[in-house]
This record gives C-alpha cells, structure tokens and sequence, in this order.
C-alpha cells in the first residue's frame, strides 16, 4: 500500500506537490492547535478540584492576583472562558484545514482526470482502433472518481489525523508516559488486530468492484449503442440481467468496504469505556483516593481521548478505503504514468494553425506493409499506389482487402511498418505529418454526428466563436444540405440529437461530406462515403463533388462501381496490394474480376 500511495504521489505535477507542501504546514499547526486545546483545559480543571490552589505561591494564584479579580469564582469563569476561547480557535482552525484537504483532494482527482481525457485523446488510431471506448471513459471518470474520493482524499484525512494523533500522544506521553504508553498501545493494538483481519478481504473486495464497474460501462456503452438492434431482436434482457448483477456486485463491494471501515468503531468503543475505568482506577490508586488532585490529569486524558478516539478511527477507515478501492489505481496506473511523460512533452497543435502541405505533382504509397497487432495476416502487403494530383482515383476491392487500411495510411492515421508515402517524392516524416494532415478531407464510411447543432457539425472540434458561418453555408450548400436545412424551423442551428439519430443515414453523409469541405481541403477522401444515399441523390452529390473537386485530388473507395465510374483511375486492391489499375472502361475490358464485380 505504501508503495502504491509513493507511486501516486510521485505522479502528482509539481504544483500539486507545492500545494500538498503547504497543506502539511498547515496540519502541524492543526496539531498543535488542538494540542493547546487539550491542554487548556488543565489549569481550569485544577482550580474547580481546589481552589486553594489560588492562594500560596504557584503560578495560578500568581496569575489570580495579577488578573485583579476580587473573587476566586470570577476567576474561574475567566478561565472558563479563555478554555473555550481556545477550544474555538482550535476547532475554527481544523474545520479550515479539513476544508482545503477536500478541496485540495477533488482539484487533484480533477486534474487526473484531465489529464487521462488529454492523453487518450492525443494517442494515435491503433490505441483506438484496438481497444474499447467504455474502458477508457470508465477509467478517466469512474476509476478517476473512486481513486480521488476513495485512495487521495481519505489519504489526506489519514495524513492530518496521523499529525495530530502523533503530537497528541507525545504531549500525553510527557505528562504522563506509563498512562500515556498504555492507552496508546491498547488503541493501536486493537486496530491493527482489527485491521489484519479483514486487509486480505479488502484487497479482493476492491478488485472486484473495479472489474463490476468496467462491466457496467461497456453494457452501458453497448445497450445504447447497440438500441436499434436490442429494440428490434427483443434482447434487452440480456443486457438488463447482466447489468444487474455487476450492479449488485459494485454495490455490495462498496458497501462491504464501507462497513467494515465503520464497525470497529464500536468495538473500539467498548476497549475506550474500559480504558478510562481503568484510568479512573490507576489515579485514585496513585494519588491516594484525592479526587482534586486527579482531576486535571482525568481532564487532560479524557479530552485527548475525546480527540484522538475519532482520530484513531478516521485513521482506520480511511486505510480500510485506501485498501478496498487500491484496484482503482492499479486499473489506471500505467495510463496515469504515461500519461505524465506525455503532459511533459509538447502536445500536438491543431492543424487549423498550421500552413498546409498542398501536394504540387503527386502523391505515392510505396511498398507499403502493415500488419495490424494481434494478427496472422498482414493487411496490406507491399501496396504501390500512385495518386496524380488533380485526378480522381477510384479504390476498389472485396471486403477486408485492405482499401481502409491504405486510406488510413495515406491520411497519417497509422504508419507503415516497411515502405515509404511521398508527397510530391518526398517522404512524409514526423515534422510533415500536421502539414499533410491540414490539407486533407476525410469522409468516413460511419459519420459520428456530436449532439450539438448542424453548424457546429460541420465545423466539428471548432470552438462555436471562431465558426465560419459563411464557409459552413457554402460546404453545406456544396454538400447538397440546403434542401433538408429549408425544411428546418433552425436552419444551421438545428439539434442533431445524439450520434444524429434525428437524421437520415444519407442526411447524416452529407454532414460528413459538409464537413470535410469546410477545411477547404485540396485532398478529399471518401471511404464508402455515399454507400448510404439513394442512386439519385448519390449521383447529384457526386456530380458536385466533381464539380467543387475541380482541381483538388480525389480518392475515393467504394463497393458501388457507379460511384467511381468516371473516376480516371481504378485501383482494384486484393490480399493488401494492387492487382490492377486503369479506367473503368479499361477494366471492363480486361479483367475478369472487376467485370463481376460490375455484375456486366
Ligand atoms: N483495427 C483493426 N485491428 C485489427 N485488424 C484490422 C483492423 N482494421 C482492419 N483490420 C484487418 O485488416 C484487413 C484489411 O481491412 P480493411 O478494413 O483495410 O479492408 P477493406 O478493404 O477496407 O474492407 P471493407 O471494404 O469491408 O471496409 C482485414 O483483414 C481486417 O480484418
């Protein structure tokens, strides 16, 4: 645990550590605040057990008679009065410090969260493409979530009782150390026997709940995902069972957890009435049966007791939730510890800010290989293609031939393992990419629409005050919207809904569409990206893409020959290389294949 808890603190940024610095600092002063407090109460204590103690020559009846009081009982109440005074400083001065530990616990859990949001969000497409989106949202929120309220906030809590409970015990200890030795040992003997037996648990406890919970969100994630399909088979009790249970276990897990950090309290309760009955025994013993003269010590032990009992206990709980909820830090320890290397580095800049790489002659794929990990078969296989500026190329292929895996090459997604892209017979590098990345547009074969409207849509990832409003009309215009937008009540300030639900599959596309337009972009790709418009308005939206592509270098894939039918090249791609090129009539004439593919 005490690894876990340095690793974690090794993570912090260095603001957060100053902070956490400055934190410490005002905990000792918290300690010693309530030290005075405990102490405080001595002398009141002595002078109500004997109020003889106020003439002679020892320094209460020195400060009698300096305070000019007339009266010993008006005396006492000034004392009473400056007990409670301190008792208030103390308690204002903890409640102080109690709240900048859960202010300082929630900022960092925020910031964690941040910065996991920063680092999945600027890890390249095989990241993504390889793993699951549910896992990651449930690490950067609900694991973020239960390591902030359930490892760092009761870790402060722990730090600050631990201070306290340290200075106390040494303050009691030089006032009295057999009495002192002996309470302290009895408490903390009772909590580490407690705390042994249930730790194994605890730690499995934990595991569990973090295992329940990464269920939850990827059934969450895939029942809405999934709606239409769970809708129509009827199957929603699969997902509601399953979900169900990872409930009751999350709930059970955390509710076990909880309850074993707060039972012992009783327990303990039981071993502190039994202390101070032996307490009570011991001084009447020591001192002779002389009731005022045991009176302060009594005070002073019972008021440190008062303090350090809930002490002794919140220091428990919180190592209990420290230990059940471990598993959370573990889930996304190695993302927190890369993604401190990659908060450290200069993060990529957005590609609006930067001057575009506009290709003059062509673009090339040379012996390009990839192989996807985790797979027997490689997915392209010493790929050549040549992409002419200006020209419109077609890529065309069975399914899982490899014609996305060469897009996402060519759009920088994914890089080769063996093999070159040159633009314009330079090689693409690292410095390059952003530049290349600027001056191409992108239409996916599944358009992710955000819930937001269809302006925002189009302009996607652009912050709404620097939206172009008239380059939006004009890719929306180009992208054959205006009809659909006419229609709309809002016009371009039309809700979507989530993932579009509130539009057409073809009205969808041409948002897609829309959207690569409005980057101006000199190179636009299309991945299957009218596969889902009718045959006429496929043939319109085609017929303008022609048109506004005037000039700009066009690939397209498509399953639909129609689409690339005028296209001036053909690239017909098999087993992850090109088997053929030329025109569609050109290909018609030789090669059997794209004959059938053609259905001629
Ligand atoms: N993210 C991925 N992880 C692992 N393998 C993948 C991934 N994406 C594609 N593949 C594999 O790579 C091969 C080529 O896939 P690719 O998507 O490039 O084909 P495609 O020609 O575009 O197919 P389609 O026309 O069906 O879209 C396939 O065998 C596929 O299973």
């Amino acid at each position: 645990m005490v690894t876990q808890l340095r690793e974690l603190y090794s993570l912090l940024s260095p603001g957060q550590r100053r902070r956490l610095l400055r934190l410490q600092g005002l905990i000792i002063v918290m300690a010693f605040a309530e030290i005075a407090s405990v102490i405080a109460i001595g002398p009141f204590m002595a002078v109500v057990g004997d109020m003889s103690r106020l003439q002679g020559e020892g320094w209460l009846a020195q400060a009698y008679r300096l305070s000019g009081f007339d009266s010993p009982e008006r005396f006492l109440s000034l004392l009473g009065v400056s007990v409670l005074a301190v008792l208030l400083v103390a308690a204002m001065f903890s409640m102080y410090t109690t709240w900048r530990l859960s202010l300082y616990g929630a900022q960092v859990g925020a910031e964690l969260s941040s910065r996991l949001y920063r680092y999945y969000l600027h890890q390249p497409w095989l990241f993504h493409a390889g793993g699951s989106s549910s896992r990651l949202i449930n690490r950067a929120s609900q694991e973020v979530q239960r390591v902030t309220n359930r490892v760092i906030n009761p870790f402060m809590q722990l730090n600050a009782k631990l201070v306290m409970v340290t200075c106390m015990s040494l303050t009691i200890f030089l006032y009295n150390p057999v009495v002192a030795a002996s309470g302290i040992l009895i408490f903390i003997a009772s909590y580490l026997l407690l705390y042994k037996t249930v730790r194994r648990f605890l730690i499995s406890n934990g595991r569990r709940v973090s295992r329940s919970q990464a269920k939850r969100f990827k059934l969450m994630t895939e029942g809405f995902g999934g709606i239409k399909d769970l809708l129509l088979l009827r199957r929603q009790a699969t997902f509601t069972t399953q979900f169900d249970r990872a409930s009751q276990q999350v709930a059970r897990g955390q509710g076990v957890t909880q309850g074993l950090s707060e039972a012992p309290r009783y327990a303990i309760e039981m071993v502190a009435f039994g202390s101070v009955i032996l307490l009570v025994l011991y001084l009447l013993n020591s001192h002779q049966g002389n009731l005022g003269t045991i009176l302060p010590a009594l005070s002073i032990y019972a008021l440190a007791g008062f303090k350090m009992l809930p002490a002794y206990q919140k220091m428990y709980g919180a190592i209990s939730h420290i230990r059940g909820n471990l598993a959370a830090y573990e889930s996304i320890r190695e993302d927190l510890i890369a993604s401190q290397a990659h908060a450290e580095a200069e993060l990529v800049g957005t590609h609006d800010k930067v001057l575009p790489l506009v290709p003059q002659r062509s673009i090339r794929l040379e012996e390009v290989h990839f192989h996807y990990p985790g797979k027997r078969v490689a997915a392209l296989n010493g790929l050549n293609l040549t992409i002419p500026v200006g020209a419109r190329v077609g890529l065309v292929g069975a399914s899982g031939s490899g014609k996305s895996t060469a897009v996402d090459l060519l759009l920088g997604l994914i890089q080769p393992q063996q093999g070159r892209i040159l633009v314009d017979e330079r090689p693409l590098t690292e410095e390059t990419l952003p530049r290349w990345q600027a001056c191409i547009g992108f239409v996916p074969q599944h358009i992710f629409l955000a819930d937001a409207t269809i302006l925002e849509n189009v302009a996607f990832g652009v912050p709404r005050e620097e939206i172009d409003a008239g380059q939006v009309e004009e890719a929306v215009r180009m992208a054959q919207l205006d009809e659909l937008l006419a229609s709309l009540p809002d016009g371009l300030e039309t809700y979507v809904g989530e993932r579009g639900v509130q539009l057409s599959g073809g009205q969808r596309q041409r948002i897609g569409i829309a959207r690569a337009l409005y980057r101006n972009a000199q190179v636009l790709v299309l991945d299957e990206a009218t596969s889902a418009l009718d045959g006429i308005t496929e043939q319109r939206v085609m017929a303008d893409i022609a048109a506004i592509a005037g000039g700009k270098t066009l690939v397209m894939i498509a399953h639909r020959l129609t689409t690339v039918k005028d296209c001036d090249v053909i690239h017909m791609v098999d087993q992850g290389r090109v088997t053929d090129s030329g025109t569609y009539d050109e290909l018609v004439a030789r090669n059997v294949a794209f004959r059938m593919m053609a259905n001629l």
